[in-house]
């Protein structure tokens, strides 16, 4: 079997794309650092305990395990977090990143998928957003996952080194079975909290801006099921064994949903309400942000399968029954 090495394969979406490779075929070698991944997830291979910016670590670990390619997840994910401390996401992002790929080149790996982000388009200048649009990010979250998509795209031209950038939209929902899902502490994502709210584990949701020029006054997100992901990510694998070429893609499903109408959604399959409070905007946030996935489709025959009602009724189940932290 084909040893692929996923950096950072004990988180949220790093996880559902080792069960994904591992139903595919290849053995998904987990290195994570487990800072805010969980060893319990880690399923369907063997886990190295380490960290991206340790070189000698991962020169070992490759070494080791002679992976064909490498899928990149391992990084510092919350937009808020990143206004307050922005140089520890440039240390683990960017310089994390540059020492993975300092590995992967000195080990004879040319190609990568990266995990980027729809955050590097900024407040975008027109809906739905296509891979042309102009990346302006507003936070410096975005702008670290900016600065490697950059770096890559020198890799490639210059090196031949082959990546698949793939740039997630609003991840969301979980494995149907219940064996994996979101858990992040402390939790900062809309739907884990709306759905902790509805099972009385906290006390309201506050809906962060209510006087964006949307259509009831909160924020648009494409959220997109992490199954739909982490797919993308083994067609993203299976294109570049294949030779085929480098192309950054969009991962959303094309809809967008407000903050208030993902609360109605959950309040509906939950059969529970839940109490709202009415909050200023938090900084970095981006007022709209929705996918145009025509590209993905196109270079790796991906389209999402998934809906909001799947992606909530999922996260629903994880969270009520098999997350009970
Ligand atoms: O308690 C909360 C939490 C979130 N929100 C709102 O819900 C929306 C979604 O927020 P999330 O924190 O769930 O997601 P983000 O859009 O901020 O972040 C996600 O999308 C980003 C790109 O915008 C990055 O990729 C990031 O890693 C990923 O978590 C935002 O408008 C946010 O203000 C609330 O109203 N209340």
């Amino acid at each position: 079997m084909a040893n692929i090495l996923v950096a950072g394969g004990a988180g949220y979406i790093g996880a559902h794309t080792c069960l994904d490779l591992f139903t595919k075929g290849f053995t998904p070698i987990v290195y994570d650092n487990l800072s805010n991944g969980h060893a319990e997830f880690v399923k369907w291979g063997p886990l190295e305990i380490g960290d991206i910016r340790d070189r000698g670590k991962l020169d070992d670990v490759l070494r080791k395990h002679k992976p064909l390619a490498i899928v990149h997840f391992a990084a510092a994910i919350e937009v808020g977090q990143s206004v307050l401390d922005p140089g520890s996401y440039y240390e683990n992002n960017v310089v994390g990143t540059i020492t993975l790929l300092r590995a992967a080149q000195a080990a004879g790996i040319d190609k990568i998928v990266f995990s980027s982000t729809c955050a590097t388009y900024g407040i975008p200048s027109s809906i739905p957003i296509n891979e042309a649009h102009p990346q302006a990010p507003i936070n410096p979250y975005g702008r670290s996952k900016l600065i490697v998509e950059q770096i890559l795209k020198d890799l490639d031209l210059y090196q031949g080194f082959r990546s698949l950038i793939l740039r997630y939209f609003n991840a969301a929902g979980a494995d149907p079975e219940g064996r994996i899902g979101e858990w992040h502490s402390p939790e900062t994502h809309a739907l884990p909290i709306a759905i902790e709210t509805a099972l009385g584990r906290r006390p309201h949701f506050e809906i962060l801006g209510t006087d964006y020029e949307t259509r009831d006054g909160s924020c648009v997100r494409d959220f997109v099921h992490v199954l739909d992901l982490a797919d993308a990510h083994v067609r993203a694998i299976e294109h570049l064994l294949n030779n085929g070429t480098s192309h950054a893609l969009n991962l959303g499903t094309g809809h967008g949903t407000t903050v208030k109408e993902l609360l109605e959604t959950v309040q509906h399959i939950a059969g529970k309400s839940i109490s709202v409070k009415y909050g200023p905007r938090r900084e970095g946030d981006s007022p709209i942000l929705v996918a145009d996935n025509a590209l993905a489709k196109q270079t790796i025959g991906w389209s999402p399968r998934h809906d909001l009602r799947s992606i909530v009724s999922t996260a629903w189940n994880w969270h009520s029954n098999c997350l009970t932290i």
